[in-house]
């Protein structure tokens, strides 16, 4: 039998009409327009898009969309002078700075001087390890798509066996304290791990984020786990190219019992996540109630 593919977006769109709605309240009520800065270094061309679509989505949802692209040449000094006078401005809600950045610039700097209050990729120390300690804290956009969608799923988590493949900041771990905070029995498994693929056959919940082109096949996945892949390569295709993820999709769309697409799956709910975890950082900068369903 074939799973159900999740449809990651029409469930974007379903997050982004939900921020829409907040932003909307809060212009109504309170006279505050949440804003989002983003800044890009350089002319890495995926980067270009994801940026574009980010300020395309911020203001499609009503909010405030702050660009700055920077030359490839910008020195380290220079982006974090940019980024101090960001993190003092009012206007401005949501900061971040889209990875990778070029060589000569530190990215765990970067990273580290943007306000953890600000911080909407919720890549801040500070916000891994309120993550970490199960306090409130900005989470990282792609791991709380994948939360998301895996709530609407199951309901309720708990006890439910979670094997997270890759142990990445930006995704695997966050993954994984996500997970555990909603009580679910959570490994990560990587590169190093011993008989991965039994691993792998032992979870209720798949969550690959390795990196590594079609590299988990069907008959890794236990019959009616929900498989959700975060991975986005692009590989070789006759002439052209074409996007996989970290699945081997045709095989394992046969044994699970739901599997997110690559395109069309988690990808689209990275950009609803941040424009949430935006309006998030604004209620909280001004003390007001946050948006039900848009946090973790
Ligand atoms: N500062 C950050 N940098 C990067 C992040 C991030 O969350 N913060 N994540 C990625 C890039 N990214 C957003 O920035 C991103 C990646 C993919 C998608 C997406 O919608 N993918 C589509 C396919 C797109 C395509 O055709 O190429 C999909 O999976 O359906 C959105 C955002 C690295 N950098």
């Amino acid at each position: 039998m074939s799973a159900k593919i999740i449809d990651g977006k029409a469930f974007a769109a379903n997050v982004r009409g939900k921020v829409a709605d907040h932003v909307a309240h809060l212009k109504e009520v309170n006279g505050i327009t949440p804003g989002l800065a983003v800044v890009l270094v350089g002319e890495d061309p995926a980067s270009q898009v994801y940026v574009r679509n980010k300020g395309k989505q911020t203001v499609e949802v009503g909010m405030n969309s702050i660009e700055h692209k920077l030359d490839a040449s910008t020195s380290e000094a220079d982006l974090l002078a940019l980024i101090d006078q960001l993190n003092n401005d009012p206007e401005v809600h949501g900061i971040l700075c889209q990875l990778p950045v070029p060589d000569h610039i530190d990215a765990d700097k970067v990273l580290a001087a943007i306000s953890p209050a600000k911080d909407v990729d919720g890549f801040h120390i500070s916000n891994v390890g309120l993550l970490g300690t199960g306090q409130k804290a900005m989470v990282p956009c792609t791991p709380l798509g994948c939360l998301m969608m895996l709530r609407e799923e199951h309901g309720s988590l708990s006890g439910l066996n979670a094997v997270v493949v890759g142990r990445s900041n930006i995704v695997g771990k966050p993954m994984a304290q996500l997970l555990l905070r909603d009580s679910a029995t959570v490994t990560i498994a990587h590169s190093r791990t011993k008989d991965i693929e039994e691993v792998c056959r032992r979870a209720d919940i798949l969550v690959a984020a390795v990196g590594r082109p079609e590299m988990i096949t069907g008959d890794w996945v236990k019959p009616g786990a929900t498989v959700i892949d975060v991975g986005i390569n692009r590989i070789p295709n006759g002439e052209k190219t074409k996007l996989v993820g970290d699945v081997h999709f045709d095989s394992a769309v046969e044994v699970a019992g739901a599997i997110t697409p690559v395109p069309g799956g988690v990808g689209p709910m990275t950009i609803a996540c941040l424009l949430a975890n935006t309006v998030t950082a604004c209620c909280r900068a001004h003390g007001l109630e946050e948006p039900e369903g848009l946090t973790a």
